[in-house]
């Protein structure tokens, strides 16, 4: 689809096709559809971008609290989105051994607890050792620093989501 055919959309086709660009947050492409017309792919991720940007703190973490844990109980129950499930695939978490599994389970848990939000990265441009050198690694940082890298990997991944339909 090109930029000109996302401008033409009505806020229902819009929602229906950009409402999980953001994991579980449709509310991101309804409230950005009012910013059309769209000159350009880089003006649509700007105005997402824009939307988060302002948000309060706690609607930042709303957003990362949307996100599914990597190979947690979605992944299991095969209750993932359909993005997710396939960026999840990607990265081989659907394929873990039981050691690798277990110390996944066991940080995000630790994460979890210290920051009262999931650990968010974006798995498509990475393998399992990287993520989970990354998650171990996060777990020590301050819950301030760590809000904006979740948002950031949150950007990244609906980049890759946007790249996929415009
Ligand atoms: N928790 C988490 O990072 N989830 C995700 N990352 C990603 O690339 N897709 C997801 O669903």
């Amino acid at each position: 689809m090109d930029i000109s055919a996302v401008n033409d959309l009505s806020y229902e086709e819009f929602v229906n096709i950009f409402g999980n660009v953001v994991e579980k947050c449709p509310v991101v492409a309804a409230a950005v559809w009012s910013a059309r017309p769209f000159l350009s792919f880089t003006a649509l991720e700007a105005e997402i971008h824009k939307f988060i940007d302002v948000l309060p703190q706690s609607g930042k973490e709303g957003i990362l609290r949307c996100h599914p844990d990597l190979a947690g109980r979605d992944l299991q129950r095969g209750t993932l989105t359909q993005e997710s499930r396939a960026e999840q695939a990607a990265a081989g978490l659907d394929a873990l051994g039981p050691a690798e599994a277990s110390l996944l389970a066991r940080l995000n848990r630790e994460y979890k607890q210290r920051f009262g939000f999931p650990f968010v990265v974006c798995v498509r441009a990475a393998d399992q050792r990287a993520i989970l050198r990354q998650l171990a690694e996060r777990c020590g940082n301050e819950p301030a620093l760590e809000s904006v890298r979740g948002i950031e990997e949150v950007k990244k991944i609906c980049r890759l989501r946007l790249r996929d339909i415009v």
